[in-house]
Protein backbone atom coordinates (compact mmCIF):
# COMPACT_ATOMS: atom_id res chain seq x y z
CA UNK A 1 0.00 0.00 0.00
CA UNK A 2 2.57 2.39 0.95
CA UNK A 3 4.30 1.65 -2.30
CA UNK A 4 1.22 3.24 -3.92
CA UNK A 5 -0.09 5.78 -1.66
CA UNK A 6 2.38 8.68 0.84
CA UNK A 7 1.97 8.60 4.15
CA UNK A 8 0.49 12.30 3.77
CA UNK A 9 -2.31 10.60 1.43
CA UNK A 10 -3.12 7.94 3.99
CA UNK A 11 -3.18 10.07 6.79
CA UNK A 12 -5.52 12.25 5.05
CA UNK A 13 -8.13 9.39 4.02
CA UNK A 14 -7.72 8.26 7.80
CA UNK A 15 -8.72 11.66 8.92
CA UNK A 16 -11.28 12.12 6.18
CA UNK A 17 -13.12 8.88 8.01
CA UNK A 18 -12.47 9.58 10.84
CA UNK A 19 -14.10 12.94 10.79
CA UNK A 20 -16.91 11.20 9.14
CA UNK A 21 -17.09 8.75 12.26
CA UNK A 22 -18.00 11.99 14.52
CA UNK A 23 -20.35 13.70 12.29
CA UNK A 24 -22.20 10.38 12.17
CA UNK A 25 -22.03 9.24 15.73
CA UNK A 26 -22.34 13.35 17.59
CA UNK A 27 -24.61 14.94 14.65
CA UNK A 28 -23.04 18.36 15.42
CA UNK A 29 -25.25 21.40 14.95
CA UNK A 30 -22.78 23.98 15.45
CA UNK A 31 -20.71 26.12 12.83
CA UNK A 32 -17.88 26.13 14.97
CA UNK A 33 -17.59 22.68 15.83
CA UNK A 34 -18.33 22.48 11.84
CA UNK A 35 -15.01 24.66 11.44
CA UNK A 36 -13.26 22.82 14.05
CA UNK A 37 -13.52 19.09 12.56
CA UNK A 38 -12.73 20.63 9.35
CA UNK A 39 -10.12 22.09 10.18
CA UNK A 40 -8.74 20.02 12.96
CA UNK A 41 -7.05 17.10 10.97
CA UNK A 42 -5.09 19.25 8.69
CA UNK A 43 -3.76 21.11 11.06
CA UNK A 44 -2.81 17.77 12.83
CA UNK A 45 -1.09 16.87 10.02
CA UNK A 46 0.96 19.91 9.32
CA UNK A 47 2.41 20.04 12.81
CA UNK A 48 2.52 16.20 13.08
CA UNK A 49 4.53 15.88 9.41
CA UNK A 50 6.46 19.32 10.12
CA UNK A 51 4.55 20.36 6.67
CA UNK A 52 4.37 24.13 5.37
CA UNK A 53 1.51 26.13 6.87
CA UNK A 54 1.04 27.25 3.29
CA UNK A 55 0.15 23.41 2.31
CA UNK A 56 -3.06 23.63 4.90
CA UNK A 57 -5.43 25.19 1.92
CA UNK A 58 -4.78 22.45 0.04
CA UNK A 59 -5.00 19.46 3.20
CA UNK A 60 -8.12 21.27 3.68
CA UNK A 61 -9.72 20.66 0.46
CA UNK A 62 -8.16 17.15 0.25
CA UNK A 63 -9.95 16.24 3.74
CA UNK A 64 -13.43 17.66 2.84
CA UNK A 65 -13.51 15.80 -0.35
CA UNK A 66 -12.59 12.64 1.34
CA UNK A 67 -15.34 13.45 4.32
CA UNK A 68 -17.60 14.31 1.54
CA UNK A 69 -17.06 10.82 -0.75
CA UNK A 70 -17.33 8.71 2.45
CA UNK A 71 -20.55 10.49 3.52
CA UNK A 72 -22.02 10.40 0.30
CA UNK A 73 -21.29 6.71 0.01
CA UNK A 74 -21.98 6.47 3.28
CA UNK A 75 -25.67 6.90 2.84
CA UNK A 76 -26.25 5.39 -0.41
CA UNK A 77 -24.66 2.13 0.89
CA UNK A 78 -26.67 -1.09 2.09
CA UNK A 79 -24.53 -0.25 5.46
CA UNK A 80 -26.92 2.94 5.98
CA UNK A 81 -29.50 2.16 9.23
CA UNK A 82 -31.94 3.41 6.34
CA UNK A 83 -30.82 1.36 3.14
CA UNK A 84 -33.84 -0.69 3.50
CA UNK A 85 -36.54 1.95 2.51
CA UNK A 86 -37.15 2.63 -1.14
CA UNK A 87 -36.44 5.84 -2.82
CA UNK A 88 -34.46 7.99 -5.58
CA UNK A 89 -30.81 7.84 -4.89
CA UNK A 90 -30.94 11.74 -5.87
CA UNK A 91 -32.52 11.76 -2.24
CA UNK A 92 -30.61 9.90 -0.48
CA UNK A 93 -27.15 11.09 -0.61
CA UNK A 94 -28.46 14.70 0.98
CA UNK A 95 -31.68 16.38 2.12
CA UNK A 96 -30.35 19.37 -0.53
CA UNK A 97 -32.39 18.03 -2.81
CA UNK A 98 -35.74 17.55 -0.54
CA UNK A 99 -35.16 21.00 1.30
CA UNK A 100 -35.40 22.22 -2.70
CA UNK A 101 -38.69 21.00 -3.36
CA UNK A 102 -39.90 22.95 -0.09
CA UNK A 103 -38.39 26.22 -1.22
CA UNK A 104 -39.79 25.16 -4.77
CA UNK A 105 -43.40 24.95 -2.87
CA UNK A 106 -44.34 21.98 -4.81
CA UNK A 107 -43.25 19.19 -2.27
CA UNK A 108 -46.99 18.15 -2.11
CA UNK A 109 -47.59 17.04 -5.82
CA UNK A 110 -43.69 15.70 -5.45
CA UNK A 111 -44.62 13.67 -2.73
CA UNK A 112 -47.68 12.43 -4.16
CA UNK A 113 -45.97 11.11 -6.97
CA UNK A 114 -42.82 9.64 -4.95
CA UNK A 115 -45.52 7.64 -3.08
CA UNK A 116 -47.55 6.65 -5.87
CA UNK A 117 -44.28 5.25 -7.39
CA UNK A 118 -42.17 4.07 -3.74
CA UNK A 119 -45.33 2.89 -1.70
CA UNK A 120 -46.41 3.70 1.53
CA UNK A 121 -43.17 4.40 2.66
CA UNK A 122 -40.32 6.66 0.96
CA UNK A 123 -36.68 7.98 2.16
CA UNK A 124 -37.11 11.46 1.43
CA UNK A 125 -33.37 11.98 2.83
CA UNK A 126 -30.42 11.11 4.72
CA UNK A 127 -32.12 10.52 7.46
CA UNK A 128 -35.59 11.22 6.34
CA UNK A 129 -38.72 9.54 5.45
CA UNK A 130 -42.34 10.16 4.33
CA UNK A 131 -44.80 7.71 5.93
CA UNK A 132 -48.05 7.69 4.29
CA UNK A 133 -49.79 4.84 6.47
CA UNK A 134 -52.52 5.59 9.14
CA UNK A 135 -51.63 2.90 11.14
CA UNK A 136 -47.47 3.97 11.54
CA UNK A 137 -49.25 7.77 11.99
CA UNK A 138 -50.87 6.66 15.14
CA UNK A 139 -48.58 4.71 16.58
CA UNK A 140 -45.60 7.52 16.53
CA UNK A 141 -48.16 10.17 16.93
CA UNK A 142 -49.56 7.89 19.05
CA UNK A 143 -52.68 8.81 22.14
CA UNK A 144 -50.02 8.08 25.28
CA UNK A 145 -45.90 6.56 23.81
CA UNK A 146 -45.72 8.53 20.69
CA UNK A 147 -42.36 10.09 19.08
CA UNK A 148 -41.54 13.37 19.63
CA UNK A 149 -41.28 16.25 16.72
CA UNK A 150 -38.33 15.62 14.70
CA UNK A 151 -35.04 17.61 14.95
CA UNK A 152 -35.75 19.84 11.82
CA UNK A 153 -37.81 22.29 14.27
CA UNK A 154 -34.73 22.88 15.49
CA UNK A 155 -34.80 25.43 12.59
CA UNK A 156 -38.46 27.09 14.06
CA UNK A 157 -36.49 29.43 16.17
CA UNK A 158 -33.11 30.83 16.44
CA UNK A 159 -30.42 29.09 18.54
CA UNK A 160 -31.13 30.10 21.84
CA UNK A 161 -34.67 29.92 22.75
CA UNK A 162 -36.32 27.53 25.03
CA UNK A 163 -38.80 25.75 22.27
CA UNK A 164 -42.25 26.87 21.80
CA UNK A 165 -45.41 24.66 22.24
CA UNK A 166 -44.54 23.57 18.86
CA UNK A 167 -40.91 23.33 19.36
CA UNK A 168 -40.28 21.62 22.61
CA UNK A 169 -41.68 19.12 21.47
CA UNK A 170 -38.67 18.00 19.14
CA UNK A 171 -36.29 15.30 20.01
CA UNK A 172 -33.33 17.59 20.29
CA UNK A 173 -34.80 18.81 23.65
CA UNK A 174 -34.01 17.12 26.99
CA UNK A 175 -36.81 16.01 28.23
CA UNK A 176 -39.59 16.76 25.40
CA UNK A 177 -42.90 14.99 26.74
CA UNK A 178 -42.45 16.81 29.54
CA UNK A 179 -41.58 20.10 28.24
CA UNK A 180 -44.71 20.21 25.67
CA UNK A 181 -47.11 18.61 28.41
CA UNK A 182 -46.70 21.80 30.76
CA UNK A 183 -46.89 24.18 27.93
CA UNK A 184 -49.88 22.35 26.41
CA UNK A 185 -51.06 22.19 29.74
CA UNK A 186 -51.36 26.59 29.49
CA UNK A 187 -52.37 26.58 25.40
CA UNK A 188 -55.37 23.99 26.64
CA UNK A 189 -56.85 26.70 28.92
CA UNK A 190 -57.16 28.80 26.33
CA UNK A 191 -58.69 26.62 24.36
CA UNK A 192 -61.43 24.94 27.10
CA UNK A 193 -65.14 25.09 25.18
CA UNK A 194 -66.02 28.09 27.47
CA UNK A 195 -62.86 30.24 26.52
CA UNK A 196 -64.11 29.23 22.92
CA UNK A 197 -67.55 30.89 23.37
CA UNK A 198 -66.23 33.83 24.73
CA UNK A 199 -63.87 34.35 22.34
CA UNK A 200 -67.20 34.66 20.07
CA UNK A 201 -66.79 38.29 21.84
CA UNK A 202 -63.97 38.70 19.27
CA UNK A 203 -64.85 36.43 16.48
CA UNK A 204 -68.33 37.63 15.89
CA UNK A 205 -67.62 41.19 14.83
CA UNK A 206 -64.97 40.12 12.58
CA UNK A 207 -67.11 37.91 10.74
CA UNK A 208 -69.81 40.68 10.23
CA UNK A 209 -66.74 42.94 9.55
CA UNK A 210 -65.43 40.55 6.81
CA UNK A 211 -69.01 40.22 5.13
CA UNK A 212 -69.79 43.60 4.71
CA UNK A 213 -66.20 44.69 3.96
CA UNK A 214 -66.27 41.62 0.75
CA UNK A 215 -69.91 42.91 0.10
CA UNK A 216 -68.60 46.57 -0.52
CA UNK A 217 -65.23 45.29 -2.68
CA UNK A 218 -66.54 46.93 -6.15
CA UNK A 219 -66.08 44.08 -8.70
CA UNK A 220 -63.86 40.70 -8.44
CA UNK A 221 -62.08 40.14 -5.14
CA UNK A 222 -59.52 38.09 -4.10
CA UNK A 223 -60.95 36.49 -1.19
CA UNK A 224 -58.49 34.06 -0.13
CA UNK A 225 -56.73 37.58 0.71
CA UNK A 226 -59.44 38.85 2.66
CA UNK A 227 -60.01 35.16 4.52
CA UNK A 228 -56.27 35.70 5.68
CA UNK A 229 -56.78 39.41 6.58
CA UNK A 230 -59.70 38.27 8.91
CA UNK A 231 -57.98 35.55 10.38
CA UNK A 232 -54.97 37.80 10.95
CA UNK A 233 -57.16 40.09 13.23
CA UNK A 234 -59.02 37.66 14.66
CA UNK A 235 -55.37 35.83 15.72
CA UNK A 236 -54.11 39.79 17.22
CA UNK A 237 -57.68 39.57 18.93
CA UNK A 238 -56.81 36.00 20.43
CA UNK A 239 -52.72 36.92 21.25
CA UNK A 240 -52.61 40.78 21.32
CA UNK A 241 -56.11 42.31 22.02
CA UNK A 242 -56.55 43.45 18.51
CA UNK A 243 -54.16 45.62 16.50
CA UNK A 244 -53.10 44.95 13.57
CA UNK A 245 -56.77 46.03 11.66
CA UNK A 246 -56.21 44.44 8.53
CA UNK A 247 -60.05 43.81 7.26
CA UNK A 248 -60.28 48.20 7.32
CA UNK A 249 -56.48 48.63 5.91
CA UNK A 250 -55.72 45.18 4.25
CA UNK A 251 -52.13 44.98 4.52
CA UNK A 252 -50.65 48.05 5.18
CA UNK A 253 -48.30 46.87 7.39
CA UNK A 254 -46.84 44.46 5.57
CA UNK A 255 -47.50 41.75 8.08
CA UNK A 256 -48.72 38.96 5.69
CA UNK A 257 -45.24 39.58 3.67
CA UNK A 258 -43.40 38.64 6.87
CA UNK A 259 -45.37 35.59 6.93
CA UNK A 260 -45.21 34.93 3.81
CA UNK A 261 -41.29 35.57 3.20
CA UNK A 262 -40.85 33.40 6.73
CA UNK A 263 -42.55 30.16 5.19
CA UNK A 264 -40.50 29.17 2.19
CA UNK A 265 -37.25 29.87 4.39
CA UNK A 266 -38.39 27.87 7.18
CA UNK A 267 -40.13 24.97 5.28
CA UNK A 268 -36.71 23.96 3.37
CA UNK A 269 -34.54 24.75 6.63
CA UNK A 270 -36.35 22.55 8.96
CA UNK A 271 -34.57 19.96 6.80
CA UNK A 272 -31.11 21.26 7.02
CA UNK A 273 -31.12 22.37 10.80
CA UNK A 274 -27.65 23.06 10.85
CA UNK A 275 -27.77 25.67 8.27
CA UNK A 276 -30.08 28.37 10.47
CA UNK A 277 -27.31 29.06 12.86
CA UNK A 278 -24.70 29.54 9.87
CA UNK A 279 -27.46 32.01 7.99
CA UNK A 280 -28.22 33.78 11.24
CA UNK A 281 -24.56 34.39 11.96
CA UNK A 282 -23.68 35.85 8.15
CA UNK A 283 -23.43 39.93 7.55
CA UNK A 284 -26.81 41.28 7.07
CA UNK A 285 -28.49 38.44 8.63
CA UNK A 286 -31.00 40.92 10.59
CA UNK A 287 -32.86 40.98 7.48
CA UNK A 288 -33.37 37.38 7.50
CA UNK A 289 -36.75 36.17 6.82
CA UNK A 290 -36.42 34.77 9.95
CA UNK A 291 -35.36 37.01 11.75
CA UNK A 292 -37.77 39.44 11.08
CA UNK A 293 -40.27 36.97 11.67
CA UNK A 294 -38.97 36.54 15.27
CA UNK A 295 -38.43 40.40 15.29
CA UNK A 296 -42.23 40.82 14.70
CA UNK A 297 -43.41 38.49 17.20
CA UNK A 298 -41.36 40.11 19.96
CA UNK A 299 -42.58 43.56 19.37
CA UNK A 300 -46.60 42.29 19.26
CA UNK A 301 -45.69 40.37 22.83
CA UNK A 302 -44.00 43.77 23.88
CA UNK A 303 -47.16 45.74 22.87
CA UNK A 304 -49.35 42.89 24.97
CA UNK A 305 -47.44 43.31 27.50
CA UNK A 306 -47.50 46.90 28.10
CA UNK A 307 -51.75 46.70 27.69
CA UNK A 308 -51.66 44.23 31.43
CA UNK A 309 -53.93 41.26 31.21
CA UNK A 310 -57.05 43.40 30.82
CA UNK A 311 -58.75 40.72 28.39
CA UNK A 312 -58.67 36.55 29.55
CA UNK A 313 -57.09 36.00 25.49
CA UNK A 314 -55.06 32.95 24.86
CA UNK A 315 -52.02 35.40 25.57
CA UNK A 316 -53.60 35.34 29.22
CA UNK A 317 -53.16 31.74 29.67
CA UNK A 318 -50.01 31.11 27.68
CA UNK A 319 -48.10 34.08 29.48
CA UNK A 320 -49.16 32.89 32.74
CA UNK A 321 -51.04 35.89 33.40
CA UNK A 322 -53.79 33.29 35.29
CA UNK A 323 -51.24 32.34 37.67
CA UNK A 324 -51.83 34.50 40.99
CA UNK A 325 -49.95 32.10 43.58
CA UNK A 326 -46.63 33.86 43.52
CA UNK A 327 -45.20 31.33 44.46
CA UNK A 328 -45.64 29.02 41.33
CA UNK A 329 -43.84 29.63 38.27
CA UNK A 330 -44.43 31.63 35.50
CA UNK A 331 -43.29 30.92 31.42
CA UNK A 332 -40.19 33.11 31.27
CA UNK A 333 -40.25 35.76 28.61
CA UNK A 334 -38.18 33.44 26.08
CA UNK A 335 -41.04 30.94 26.31
CA UNK A 336 -43.83 33.51 25.72
CA UNK A 337 -41.97 34.69 22.65
CA UNK A 338 -41.33 31.12 21.04
CA UNK A 339 -45.23 30.31 22.19
CA UNK A 340 -46.29 33.41 20.21
CA UNK A 341 -44.49 32.48 17.26
CA UNK A 342 -46.88 28.97 16.86
CA UNK A 343 -49.62 30.95 17.70
CA UNK A 344 -49.40 33.87 14.75
CA UNK A 345 -49.02 30.87 12.02
CA UNK A 346 -50.65 28.31 13.74
CA UNK A 347 -53.76 30.97 14.46
CA UNK A 348 -53.96 32.54 10.44
CA UNK A 349 -52.40 30.84 7.59
CA UNK A 350 -54.27 27.45 8.33
CA UNK A 351 -58.12 28.40 9.06
CA UNK A 352 -57.72 31.25 5.73
CA UNK A 353 -56.15 27.94 3.71
CA UNK A 354 -59.14 26.25 4.59
CA UNK A 355 -61.89 28.33 3.83
CA UNK A 356 -60.11 29.41 0.67
CA UNK A 357 -59.85 25.99 -0.29
CA UNK A 358 -63.79 24.74 0.58
CA UNK A 359 -64.81 28.33 -1.18
CA UNK A 360 -62.68 26.77 -4.48
CA UNK A 361 -64.53 23.43 -4.31
CA UNK A 362 -67.76 24.72 -4.01
CA UNK A 363 -67.44 27.19 -6.96
CA UNK A 364 -66.29 24.25 -8.98
CA UNK A 365 -69.27 22.72 -7.71
CA UNK A 366 -72.11 24.77 -8.38
CA UNK A 367 -74.65 21.62 -7.44
CA UNK A 368 -73.05 21.00 -4.31
CA UNK A 369 -73.01 25.11 -3.52
CA UNK A 370 -76.89 25.04 -4.29
CA UNK A 371 -76.79 21.81 -1.71
CA UNK A 372 -75.11 24.22 0.71
CA UNK A 373 -77.20 27.25 0.49
CA UNK A 374 -80.49 25.13 0.95
CA UNK A 375 -79.47 23.74 4.08
CA UNK A 376 -78.34 27.33 5.30
CA UNK A 377 -81.06 28.90 4.26
CA UNK A 378 -83.48 26.21 5.69
CA UNK A 379 -82.15 26.45 8.99
CA UNK A 380 -81.85 30.38 9.23
CA UNK A 381 -84.31 32.01 7.56
CA UNK A 382 -87.44 33.08 9.65
CA UNK A 383 -87.73 35.36 12.56
CA UNK A 384 -85.83 35.72 15.05
CA UNK A 385 -83.59 33.26 13.37
CA UNK A 386 -79.13 33.90 14.66
CA UNK A 387 -76.94 33.35 11.99
CA UNK A 388 -74.15 33.56 14.24
CA UNK A 389 -75.48 30.51 16.63
CA UNK A 390 -72.72 28.04 16.54
CA UNK A 391 -74.18 25.05 18.02
CA UNK A 392 -76.79 24.84 15.10
CA UNK A 393 -74.27 25.31 12.54
CA UNK A 394 -72.46 22.22 14.42
CA UNK A 395 -75.03 20.35 13.45
CA UNK A 396 -75.61 20.85 10.02
CA UNK A 397 -74.30 18.08 8.27
CA UNK A 398 -73.61 19.33 4.77
CA UNK A 399 -72.09 22.65 5.72
CA UNK A 400 -69.39 19.88 8.04
CA UNK A 401 -69.59 17.46 5.06
CA UNK A 402 -68.00 20.42 2.54
CA UNK A 403 -65.80 21.71 5.25
CA UNK A 404 -64.38 18.38 6.13
CA UNK A 405 -63.75 17.07 2.47
CA UNK A 406 -61.93 20.09 2.18
CA UNK A 407 -59.98 19.57 4.87
CA UNK A 408 -59.61 16.17 3.58
CA UNK A 409 -58.40 17.25 -0.25
CA UNK A 410 -56.61 20.28 0.64
CA UNK A 411 -55.60 19.87 4.28
CA UNK A 412 -53.82 23.25 5.40
CA UNK A 413 -50.89 20.98 6.71
CA UNK A 414 -50.17 19.26 3.04
CA UNK A 415 -46.66 17.14 3.63
CA UNK A 416 -45.26 17.14 6.73
CA UNK A 417 -46.74 16.74 10.56
CA UNK A 418 -43.45 15.43 12.02
CA UNK A 419 -42.09 12.96 14.43
CA UNK A 420 -38.15 12.06 15.08
CA UNK A 421 -36.56 8.85 16.79
CA UNK A 422 -34.97 9.91 19.59
CA UNK A 423 -31.29 8.79 20.24
CA UNK A 424 -30.50 6.66 22.32
CA UNK A 425 -34.48 4.59 21.77
CA UNK A 426 -32.67 1.87 19.86
CA UNK A 427 -34.89 2.88 16.93
CA UNK A 428 -38.68 2.15 16.34
CA UNK A 429 -40.53 -1.16 14.34
CA UNK A 430 -43.86 0.75 12.95
CA UNK A 431 -45.92 -0.72 10.93
CA UNK A 432 -43.87 -3.58 10.07
CA UNK A 433 -40.63 -1.19 8.87
CA UNK A 434 -38.03 -0.49 11.19
CA UNK A 435 -36.53 3.06 11.72
CA UNK A 436 -33.46 3.65 13.73
CA UNK A 437 -32.29 6.16 15.84
CA UNK A 438 -32.36 9.92 14.51
CA UNK A 439 -34.60 9.40 12.03
CA UNK A 440 -37.23 11.75 10.88
CA UNK A 441 -40.81 10.70 9.74
CA UNK A 442 -43.15 13.26 7.89
CA UNK A 443 -46.47 12.06 7.93
CA UNK A 444 -47.65 13.73 4.42
CA UNK A 445 -51.56 14.18 5.63
CA UNK A 446 -52.91 15.09 1.50
CA UNK A 447 -51.05 11.45 0.49
CA UNK A 448 -52.73 9.35 3.23
CA UNK A 449 -56.19 11.41 2.68
CA UNK A 450 -56.29 10.77 -1.08
CA UNK A 451 -55.28 7.21 -0.60
CA UNK A 452 -57.75 4.87 -1.61
CA UNK A 453 -57.05 2.09 1.21
CA UNK A 454 -58.59 4.61 4.00
CA UNK A 455 -60.90 6.80 1.27
CA UNK A 456 -63.34 5.57 -1.11
CA UNK A 457 -64.59 5.95 -4.08
CA UNK A 458 -62.51 8.71 -5.88
CA UNK A 459 -60.38 9.50 -3.43
CA UNK A 460 -59.11 12.42 -5.04
CA UNK A 461 -62.46 14.06 -5.85
CA UNK A 462 -64.21 16.56 -3.57
CA UNK A 463 -67.58 14.54 -2.76
CA UNK A 464 -68.71 16.34 0.47
CA UNK A 465 -71.86 13.38 0.07
CA UNK A 466 -69.04 10.68 1.71
CA UNK A 467 -69.43 12.15 5.17
CA UNK A 468 -73.40 12.32 4.72
CA UNK A 469 -75.46 9.67 7.52
CA UNK A 470 -76.31 7.69 4.64
CA UNK A 471 -73.25 7.62 2.43
CA UNK A 472 -72.73 3.71 3.08
CA UNK A 473 -75.72 2.99 1.37
CA UNK A 474 -75.15 5.82 -1.51
CA UNK A 475 -71.63 4.64 -2.75
CA UNK A 476 -70.73 1.58 -4.29
CA UNK A 477 -67.30 -0.17 -2.45
CA UNK A 478 -67.22 2.77 0.30
CA UNK A 479 -64.69 3.24 2.39
CA UNK A 480 -64.07 5.77 4.77
CA UNK A 481 -61.22 5.03 7.18
CA UNK A 482 -61.12 7.61 10.09
CA UNK A 483 -57.73 6.82 11.26
CA UNK A 484 -56.65 8.19 7.68
CA UNK A 485 -58.00 11.53 7.99
CA UNK A 486 -55.66 13.57 10.10
CA UNK A 487 -55.63 17.51 9.05
CA UNK A 488 -55.04 18.47 12.71
CA UNK A 489 -53.18 15.74 13.55
CA UNK A 490 -53.62 13.10 16.63
CA UNK A 491 -52.04 12.74 20.24
CA UNK A 492 -50.58 14.52 22.50
CA UNK A 493 -49.10 16.88 20.27
CA UNK A 494 -52.61 17.52 18.13
CA UNK A 495 -53.74 20.62 16.97
CA UNK A 496 -54.85 22.67 20.03
CA UNK A 497 -57.08 25.27 17.62
CA UNK A 498 -58.93 22.49 16.16
CA UNK A 499 -62.46 23.11 17.28
CA UNK A 500 -62.09 27.16 17.59
CA UNK A 501 -60.46 26.66 13.85
CA UNK A 502 -63.70 24.72 12.81
CA UNK A 503 -66.24 27.22 14.20
CA UNK A 504 -64.41 29.85 12.63
CA UNK A 505 -65.10 28.64 9.29
CA UNK A 506 -68.75 27.11 10.03
CA UNK A 507 -69.57 30.90 10.26
CA UNK A 508 -67.87 31.78 7.74
CA UNK A 509 -68.83 29.98 5.10
CA UNK A 510 -72.56 29.59 6.50
CA UNK A 511 -72.66 33.02 6.28
CA UNK A 512 -71.06 33.84 3.01
CA UNK A 513 -73.49 31.53 1.06
CA UNK A 514 -76.29 33.00 2.87
CA UNK A 515 -75.26 36.53 2.35
CA UNK A 516 -73.58 36.39 -1.24
CA UNK A 517 -74.26 34.98 -4.85
CA UNK A 518 -70.59 33.37 -5.23
CA UNK A 519 -69.38 33.07 -8.53
CA UNK A 520 -65.67 32.66 -9.60
CA UNK A 521 -64.67 35.53 -11.84
CA UNK A 522 -62.74 33.20 -14.37
CA UNK A 523 -65.61 31.58 -16.38
CA UNK A 524 -63.91 28.89 -17.43
CA UNK A 525 -63.92 26.42 -14.86
CA UNK A 526 -60.95 24.34 -16.18
CA UNK A 527 -58.98 27.34 -16.17
CA UNK A 528 -60.24 28.30 -12.80
CA UNK A 529 -59.21 25.44 -11.49
CA UNK A 530 -55.35 25.13 -13.60
CA UNK A 531 -54.69 28.98 -12.00
CA UNK A 532 -55.97 28.39 -8.57
CA UNK A 533 -54.21 24.66 -7.86
CA UNK A 534 -50.76 26.31 -9.63
CA UNK A 535 -50.72 29.03 -7.20
CA UNK A 536 -51.13 26.76 -4.30
CA UNK A 537 -47.57 26.55 -2.73
CA UNK A 538 -46.67 24.15 0.13
CA UNK A 539 -44.51 25.72 2.25
CA UNK A 540 -45.68 23.75 5.43
CA UNK A 541 -48.11 26.71 5.93
CA UNK A 542 -50.36 26.87 1.75
CA UNK A 543 -49.50 30.12 -0.04
CA UNK A 544 -52.27 30.81 -2.15
CA UNK A 545 -52.95 32.50 -5.38
CA UNK A 546 -55.72 35.25 -6.00
CA UNK A 547 -58.90 33.47 -5.28
CA UNK A 548 -60.89 36.18 -7.46
CA UNK A 549 -64.76 36.03 -7.15
CA UNK A 550 -67.69 38.36 -7.57
CA UNK A 551 -70.33 38.62 -4.63
CA UNK A 552 -74.07 39.72 -5.67
CA UNK A 553 -75.82 40.14 -2.09
CA UNK A 554 -79.26 37.64 -2.39
CA UNK A 555 -82.22 37.29 -0.29
CA UNK A 556 -82.21 33.88 1.08
CA UNK A 557 -85.55 32.21 0.10
CA UNK A 558 -86.91 29.29 1.61
C1 LIG B 1 -57.95 24.65 9.78
C2 LIG B 1 -57.18 25.10 10.73
C3 LIG B 1 -56.01 24.39 11.35
C4 LIG B 1 -55.35 23.25 10.95
C5 LIG B 1 -55.66 22.37 9.74
C6 LIG B 1 -54.29 23.01 11.90
C7 LIG B 1 -53.39 21.94 11.83
C8 LIG B 1 -52.40 21.70 12.77
C9 LIG B 1 -51.47 20.62 12.69
C10 LIG B 1 -51.41 19.58 11.58
C11 LIG B 1 -50.65 20.69 13.77
C12 LIG B 1 -49.43 19.81 14.05
C13 LIG B 1 -49.71 18.81 15.11
C14 LIG B 1 -48.62 17.79 15.27
O1 LIG B 1 -47.43 18.03 15.07
O2 LIG B 1 -49.01 16.67 15.62
C15 LIG B 1 -51.09 21.82 14.55
C16 LIG B 1 -50.53 22.20 15.75
C17 LIG B 1 -50.90 23.33 16.43
N1 LIG B 1 -51.89 24.24 16.08
FE1 LIG B 1 -53.16 24.08 14.55
N2 LIG B 1 -54.32 24.02 12.84
C18 LIG B 1 -55.36 24.87 12.55
C19 LIG B 1 -55.74 25.98 13.27
C20 LIG B 1 -55.15 26.42 14.43
C21 LIG B 1 -55.56 27.57 15.20
C22 LIG B 1 -56.75 28.47 14.85
C23 LIG B 1 -54.69 27.68 16.25
C24 LIG B 1 -54.61 28.70 17.34
C25 LIG B 1 -55.11 29.86 17.38
C26 LIG B 1 -53.75 26.58 16.15
C27 LIG B 1 -52.72 26.35 17.04
C28 LIG B 1 -51.90 25.24 17.02
C29 LIG B 1 -50.90 24.96 18.03
C30 LIG B 1 -50.58 25.82 19.24
C31 LIG B 1 -50.28 23.76 17.67
C32 LIG B 1 -49.19 23.01 18.43
C33 LIG B 1 -49.84 21.99 19.34
C34 LIG B 1 -48.88 21.22 20.21
O3 LIG B 1 -47.70 21.14 19.92
O4 LIG B 1 -49.33 20.69 21.24
N3 LIG B 1 -54.06 25.84 15.04
N4 LIG B 1 -52.16 22.43 13.92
Amino acid sequence: MEKYLSQETTLVVVGGLFTHLIFNRFEPHRPLVWAFLFLAAPLALVRGLHLPYGSLPSLVLKHLSILTLSVVAYRLSPLHPLAHVPGPISLKFSNLVIAYHSVRGKRNDYMEKLHKRYGKIVRIGCDQVSFADAEAAKVCMGTNKGLPRSIGYATAETANTPGSIMTSYAAFYPNPTQVHAERRARWALGFTSKAIRDFDKFLLPRVERLLRKVGEQKGALDLGKWFGYFTFDFMGDLFFDGGFNMLEDQDKGGFWKIIEEFAPAIASLYYLPWLTPVILALPGADDAPINKFVRFAIKCVDGRLAKGNTVKDVFYYIAGEHIEDEDKPKPSREVIDSDVQTGIIGGSDTTASAMANTVFCLLLNPDKLKKLRQEVDATFLGEGVDLNDSAKLAELPYLNACINETLRVFPPVQTRISRGVPRGNGGVHVAGVYLPETTSIDFPPRVIHRDPDYFSPSPDSWLPERWLPDAESTFDQYIMNMDGFMPFSVGPANCVGRNLAMREMRLVIAQLVYKYDVEAAEKNPKEFERQWLAGLQDHQILLKGPLNVVLTPRVATA
